[in-house]
């Protein structure tokens, strides 16, 4: 360990950790389910940790909160009714809202933790909470779908850590079976679904399990996030049977202008062409994907 640095070292990515120059700690806690600690860097603004695992910086967070959330709902005309897994640090919360259409926003953290440690710490990304179309439930979001009357949502947006620790069931096929029969016909999930630098064994597996279960489409998309392991990050857009939805080619564009308010500022990644070029991957991952 070099004195003043961060090192994300992880079994998850073996051999290789990625360092953070840190000014100041803000935060060490440890929850009914991880620890959690906070703090300053020398570059990257603020960082949350989880079980020593960077979650987010404020630098480099809207790579990942903005596609995750807006590849899903740019790509269905009209979402109405959204529900996020995770995503306890708010920032989702956050795209979502930019959404006119979107009139009920629910969303599932397992640790409370989490959620108030963002308020504290990270209020640009915790502003999320602030929009009146959420309600935040405090539990497991396994136990959560499993109450949820069929068809009920148009999107779902499961912004997990990792499947070591809390998040290993959302990695799963019961759990989405439960996502698929949450969702209406031609509705969307959006889930985080790791590196293919790193975990193309598990995309293999995250890919073949989605084509079983969710009929309409199924596709890998990514963006770059230099402060997670391999500097990109993927997401599993699928679709349910119903009307189709073509992700590459965004339908519900997010007007720049009525997206952003004082509070939430404007959008800094996404825009309707790299919504489009996220699809484009890379002949090993391809391979992949398109095969299982
Ligand atoms: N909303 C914060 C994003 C959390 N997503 C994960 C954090 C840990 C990473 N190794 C994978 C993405």
């Amino acid at each position: 360990v070099i004195p003043g640095w961060f090192s994300e070292i992880s079994p998850m990515w073996p051999g290789e950790a990625h360092s953070l120059k840190v000014e100041k700690i803000l935060f060490q806690g440890k929850s009914d389910y991880q620890n959690v600690m906070v703090f300053q860097s020398s570059t990257y603004g603020k960082v949350l940790v989880l079980d020593g695992v960077i979650q987010l910086t404020e630098r480099d967070e809207c790579a990942y909160q903005e596609m995750i959330t807006h590849l899903p709902l740019c790509s269905i005309p009209n979402p109405k009714k959204v529900l996020v897994i995770g995503g306890g640090d708010g920032g989702v919360l956050r795209e979502v809202s930019r959404h006119s259409s979107v009139e009920q926003i629910d969303i599932c953290e397992i640790d409370k933790m989490v959620v108030d440690v963002s308020k504290q710490f990270f209020p640009s990304v915790a502003v999320g909470y602030e929009d009146p179309r959420v309600t935040l439930h405090i539990g497991d979001g396994v136990a959560f779908l499993k109450n949820v009357p069929e068809g009920t949502y148009d999107a779902v947006i499961v912004d997990s850590s990792d499947p070591i620790g809390p998040a290993q069931e959302l990695f799963e096929k019961p759990f989405f079976q439960s996502v698929a029969n949450a969702l209406r016909p031609g509705g969307v999930l959006s889930t985080q679904a790791e590196s293919i630098w790193l975990h193309m064994h598990i995309i293999e597996d995250i890919v073949a399990n989605c084509r079983q279960i969710f009929k309409g489409s199924v596709n890998y998309a990514w963006t770059t996030v230099p402060t997670y392991p391999s500097g990109m990050i993927g997401f599993m857009l699928c679709s349910t049977e119903g009307p189709a939805v073509d992700f590459k080619h965004p339908v519900n564009p997010i007007d720049a202008d009525d997206s952003h308010s004082k509070s939430r500022g404007p959008l800094k990644f996404y825009n309707k062409e790299i919504h489009t070029a996220a699809f484009c991957l890379p002949t090993f991952a391809k391979k992949v994907v398109d095969s299982k």
